[in-house]
């Protein structure tokens, strides 16, 4: 939304028409504002000014390439959740100093993996994970630095599908528990316990069940640190909710941060935060253009390039995405089901619109930043689109589309399987 300016009836972000675009790389097509990742990186990074902190970024949210190194240029850690993140976190120049690894499932490869890179800290989130990684970083000859991920059971009043700091959510180590796990931890030989951390569910939009969160970690922190076993930070997590609707609201970020840095003043604890949605989300749009328009009986259809491939979202939770012409055009204004091509009747990125396009019209769907391309797939054997960044008015295209013929390659391996 604030990352697009309608200029003579056109949309456009930053200096850059939208039609510019999509003529350059064709849709779908996502697209994403330099300045805007940087604005929201910016707005942890100043509140949190007053205390000693590292934000570090989610990668799950939008691992781009493009998008790590911009984020590395301004000092961002990263918070990353399987080997696959950690390679493309190096690949783009993150510091292995600034890396947390989080997830219920890290595999052993996995684990030696981020031993050998020496990341920052593991994010543990059971007692056998604590078991396995004390085990190969002794058979590593090294100590791996540890947090234990707590779940505090806040309700983090989002999508049951997204939240993840209740007792009977599979993350973390129940609150009651962790006081044992964390002396446990602290005998274990090939490990050196190092903060506590948790997380408590995504697209949040309430401040209050962020701080109650933070209480409850703060409480622990203190009963760990009375147990003599000192930690060096805290970090609680990301979930920062944004705005998909106009009208909506959004968390003051800057108005949290602020205060948790008061809070934290004299603790002598870094503070550290996971935000992903939040930096990428609103700085990325997905543009599609209209195939056809459908009438079917009483309902209308604008069956368009996008589909649930580019961003499951709608299909997965219910997701509300704007959807906006680019270019203002006199036409008819009709309610549409906007659906793409999957042959899934779930494939639809918005119901009830009302929009004014006709067929080969070209559309925006907002807030596409986060959580669009990280979980694009190729069903119906679709080429995963490009994606491009907008940096003042330079557009500089930072992923290809997916080569069309390595996923149409008709070759039989029947007669080549082993
Ligand atoms: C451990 C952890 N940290 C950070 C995040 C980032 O969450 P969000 O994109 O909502 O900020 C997630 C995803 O929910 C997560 O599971
Ligand atoms: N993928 C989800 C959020 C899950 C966050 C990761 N734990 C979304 O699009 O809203």
């Amino acid at each position: 939304m604030s990352t697009l300016q309608r200029k003579d009836g056109a949309l456009a972000m930053e200096g850059v028409p939208l039609e510019e675009v999509a003529r350059r790389f064709g849709t779908p097509c996502y697209v994403y504002s330099r300045s805007m990742i940087e604005a929201a990186y910016r707005e942890f990074d100043e509140g949190l000014a007053g205390v000693d902190h590292l934000v570090c970024y989610a990668v799950k949210a939008n691992s781009n390439l493009a998008i790590l190194d911009v984020l590395r240029r301004l000092g961002s850690g990263f918070d990353i959740v399987s080997g696959g993140e950690l390679s493309r976190v190096r690949a783009a120049g993150g510091e292995s100093s600034k890396i947390l690894f989080s997830g219920v499932g890290k595999s052993e490869a996995e684990i030696r993996f981020a031993l050998g890179e020496r990341i920052r800290c593991f994010n543990v989130e059971s007692e056998p994970e604590l078991e396995r990684l004390n085990a190969l970083a002794g058979a590593a000859g090294t100590k791996a630095a540890v947090s234990l991920r707590v779940n505090p059971d806040v309700d983090a009043k989002t999508h049951p599908y997204i939240s993840t700091g209740l007792a009977g959510n599979k993350f973390g180590i129940p609150y009651g528990r962790s006081l044992e796990v964390y002396r446990h931890a602290a005998r274990l030989p090939h490990l050196v316990v190092s903060g506590i951390d948790c997380h408590i569910g995504s697209q949040i939009l309430e401040a209050s069940p962020l701080e109650e969160a933070v209480d409850r970690v703060l409480e622990l922190a203190d009963a760990v640190i009375a147990a003599g076993i000192p930690l060096h930070h805290v970090d609680f997590g990301g979930g920062f909710g944004i705005r998909y609707r106009e009208g909506d609201r959004t968390m003051d970020v800057g108005h949290y941060t602020r205060k948790l840095a008061q809070r934290m003043q004299g603790r002598g604890l870094q503070v550290l935060l996971e935000p992903g949605r939040y930096i990428v989300g609103n700085a990325g749009v997905l543009l599609t253009r209209v195939e056809y328009l459908k009438l079917d009986k009483a309902k209308r259809f604008a069956v368009v390039d996008a589909s649930m491939s580019e961003l499951i979202r709608p299909a997965l939770y219910e997701a509300w995405h704007e959807i906006v012409p680019v270019t203002e055009a006199p036409r008819e204004r009709a309610t549409y089901d906007v659906v793409g091509p999957i042959c899934e009747s779930s494939d639809v990125l918005g119901t009830g619109r009302e929009l004014a396009i006709a067929e080969g019209d070209l559309l925006a769907i907002l807030s596409a930043g986060a959580y669009a391309m990280a979980m694009a797939s190729n069903y119906n054997t679709r080429p995963r689109p490009p994606e491009a960044l907008v940096d003042g008015d330079r557009i500089l295209a930072i992923r290809a589309r997916e080569s069309v013929e390595s996923l149409y390659a008709g070759e039989s391996t029947l007669d080549k399987a082993e």
